[in-house]
C-alpha cells in the first residue's frame, strides 16, 4: 500500500540578529518532543502562504505581515511522505507564544541542536538558509584586466559579498599559469574577507580541491547524475549546479547539491538575442527543486525582492553584483 502524502507549510521566522524560532512538537502528535519549524498541514483550497499564516496564528498567536515562498522539499518518513513548503517569514505582529503548550526557542543557526533533536526534514533548511543571498560570477577575461578586477572585487567584498564563483571559460589564450594565478589571487582575496570562492567545472579538476567548492556546468551535472557519481563525497566544500530547465534541477537534487542557479530569468547582455524565461517560469521550475535556487540573468540589488517573491534564495550575476 502506498504511503500517505501530506503537504505542509513551515516558516523560517528570523530575528534581525539571525536567530531562528523553533518549536517542540507537543505530546499529542507523532514525533512528540522533536523540534521543528512552526507550521502545519495545508488544507484543501489554501495557498501555501495562507496555510502558513493560519498555522502561525493557531500555533504561535502571531499575525504574519510579510512572508515569501522559499524551498519546497519532499522527505519520505517510515509512515508517510511529506512535502514541505518552507517559507521565509520576515514580518509579523505579536509575540510568538506556544498556544498548544509547546516549547519555543530562538536558536543560533550555528548551534540549532542546542535545543534537542530536529525532525529529519527540518535539518536541510537550517543549513540552506545560511547561504548568502548574493552570488558573484567572475568575468575577468585576461591577465590584462586582472588588477582592475581585483580592485572592484575588493570593494564588493568590503560591501559584504560572501560568495564568489571563479568562472573564466573565455580566458584569452595565454598560458594556463596566468589563469591559475588569477584564480589563486581571487581565492586569497575572498578568504581575506571570509568569503567563499567556488570554481567552475570548466577549469581543471586538479584545482577543485583548492577552492571552497565546485560549481558544475549543467551538462557536467547531468552527466555525473546519470552516471551515479557521488561527487559531493569527492569534492569537499559546497556543490553548486547551473540549471536551465527541470532536468538540470533534477540532476542538482540527485547530486545533493547545496544550491542551484537557474536562468537566465531576465534579458541579459551575456545572452544577446535570447529572451529570459521570466519570473513565472522561474517560479514554476523551482517548485519541486528541493534545494535553494539563485536567479541569474539581469539580476541586481533591485531585483532581489522580486526574486524572493518567486521563491528564489537569492540572486547571481556577473556585472551588477560587482558593487
Ligand atoms: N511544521 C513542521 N512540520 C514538519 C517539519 N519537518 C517535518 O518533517 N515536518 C512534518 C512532521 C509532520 O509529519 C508534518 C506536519 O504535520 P502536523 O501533524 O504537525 O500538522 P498540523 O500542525 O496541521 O497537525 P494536525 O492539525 O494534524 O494536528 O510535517 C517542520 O520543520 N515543521
Amino acid at each position: 500500500m502506498s504511503k500517505p502524502f501530506i503537504e505542509v507549510a513551515a516558516g523560517l521566522i528570523m530575528q534581525p540578529d539571525g536567530s531562528l524560532l523553533l518549536a517542540q512538537r507537543p505530546d499529542d502528535k507523532p514525533w512528540s518532543g522533536w523540534w521543528e519549524l512552526p507550521g502545519g498541514k495545508i488544507e484543501p483550497g489554501e495557498t501555501t502562504l495562507q496555510a502558513l499564516a493560519r498555522e502561525l496564528k493557531e500555533e504561535l498567536n502571531i499575525d504574519v505581515t510579510a512572508a515569501t515562498p522559499w524551498v519546497t522539499y519532499t522527505h519520505e518518513y517510515p509512515k508517510n511522505i511529506v512535502r514541505l513548503a518552507f517559507c521565509r517569514v520576515t514580518g509579523w505582529e505579536g509575540e510568538p507564544t506556544g498556544m498548544e503548550g509547546q516549547q519555543l526557542s530562538w536558536v543560533k543557526l550555528d548551534a540549532p541542536l542546542s535545543v534537542g533533536p530536529l525532525l529529519p526534514a527540518t535539518e536541510p533548511p537550517l543549513r540552506w538558509i545560511q547561504l548568502p543571498d548574493h552570488y558573484l560570477l567572475t568575468s575577468i577575461g585576461s591577465s590584462k584586466g586582472l588588477d582592475s578586477y581585483l580592485a572592484r572585487l575588493t570593494q564588493a567584498l568590503q560591501n559584504g559579498l560572501k560568495l564568489v564563483q571563479f568562472r573564466e571559460p573565455g580566458w584569452e589564450p595565454e598560458s594556463d599559469h596566468d589563469i591559475h594565478t588569477a584564480f589563486q589571487q581571487v581565492l586569497t582575496l575572498c578568504h581575506q574577507y571570509s568569503a567563499r570562492c567556488l570554481i567552475n567545472s570548466c577549469h581543471p579538476e586538479t584545482w577543485w580541491t583548492q577552492a571552497d567548492g565546485v560549481h558544475l556546468r549543467a551538462a557536467d551535472a547531468c552527466e555525473l547524475a546519470s552516471a551515479g557519481v557521488a561527487i559531493k563525497d569527492q569534492a569537499p566544500g559546497l556543490l553548486a549546479v547551473s540549471a536551465h530547465n527541470a532536468n538540470d534541477l533534477d540532476a542538482a537534487r540527485m547530486l545533493a547539491a547545496d544550491f542551484a542557479v537557474l536562468g537566465h530569468v531576465l534579458d541579459t547582455p551575456s545572452h544577446p538575442g535570447e529572451p529570459g524565461i521570466g519570473w513565472a517560469q522561474f517560479a514554476s521550475l523551482i517548485d519541486n527543486a528541493g534545494l535553494p535556487v539563485f536567479a541569474i540573468g539581469g539580476q541586481s540589488v533591485a531585483t532581489l525582492e522580486t526574486a524572493r517573491q518567486h521563491g528564489a534564495h537569492g540572486i547571481a550575476g556577473i556585472r551588477q553584483l560587482l558593487t
